[in-house]
């Protein structure tokens, strides 16, 4: 199958000399989910970042045929990719339908009533409460809500970072359900920065293992299927050398 995106040798640096990636390549085809695993300070967020066109990197990203490195974000979310930060960053003092409008902001007005329908009804837990203030939102309802915010724009990619931070297990039971939704419901693919292991692996395709800023191993989830395999991985991957190795597996 044709990519979708095409990241080859992104190298990502704060500063002259801190290096957080190193020559990252991979590949996500249309409808797909990818997720990057690794432990704290791995580089994951720094990737996402640099496909989403946050932040500068060298190397390059191709998206659905077309060199995009030199893009501004504003131009990325137009062409379909939508970064879906770490900490929500959904505005408090702003109701949840305007929360929603300003995912939608590139839009026609019809299409955008369209889409927030869309969203309330992937999210029902948010659509009782959508002329509420979003700060009075639970946690997880909050990442439901960055979530959507991020589907207003009708993209290709999501690039959802770390989804079930902070949530308890039942709620991170729940995003990850509405993320199995929004996958089979289309052509949506999503790369996905996750510590939890195992809801990971129910929704995913493909997984590289990142340490510090390399993609050290890659595997597809139906070799991780048992918890031999994959406590293998995670092992082999990401365990020993880690300082604070901090992945999920239950
Ligand atoms: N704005 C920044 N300025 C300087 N260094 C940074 C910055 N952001 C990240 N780094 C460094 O880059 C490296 C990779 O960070 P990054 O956030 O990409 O890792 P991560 O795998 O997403 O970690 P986590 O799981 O903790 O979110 C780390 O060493 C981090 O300290």
């Amino acid at each position: 199958m044709t990519s979708l995106l095409s990241v080859k040798n992104l190298s990502v640096f704060y500063g002259a000399s801190a290096q957080a990636v190193e020559n990252v390549s991979f590949e996500v085809s249309p409808g797909k989910v990818t997720a990057l695993l690794g432990a704290n300070g791995a580089g994951k967020s720094s990737i996402m970042k640099a496909v989403g066109g946050l932040i500068p990197a060298r190397g390059e990203i191709i998206f659905d045929g077309a060199p995009i490195s030199h893009f501004p974000v504003r131009e990325r979310v137009r062409r379909g990719i939508v970064y879906v930060p770490e900490r929500r960053e959904i505005v408090g003092e702003l109701s949840v339908r305007e929360n929603l409008v300003l995912g939608g902001y590139q839009i026609s007005a019809a299409e955008r009533r369209n889409r927030i329908a869309l969203v309330l009804d992937l999210f029902p837990e948010i659509a009782s409460k959508v002329d509420r203030g979003a700060w009075r939102l639970s946690g997880g309802e909050q990442q439901m809500l960055a979530i959507g915010r991020g589907l207003m724009s009708g993209p290709r990619l999501l690039l959802l970072d770390e989804p079930s931070l902070g949530l308890a297990p039942l709620l991170v039971r729940r995003v990850f359900e509405r993320l199995g939704a929004i996958r089979s419901a289309g052509e949506l693919a999503i790369v996905l920065v996750e510590q939890n292991l195992r809801m990971t692996m129910r929704l995913c395709d493909e997984l590289h293992f990142l340490r510090s800023g390399r993609i050290v191993g890659h595997k597809r989830a139906d070799e991780l299927k048992d918890e031999t395999a994959r406590q293998q991985a995670v092992d082999a991957y990401l365990g020993a050398t880690e300082s604070e190795p901090r992945l999920e597996t239950a």
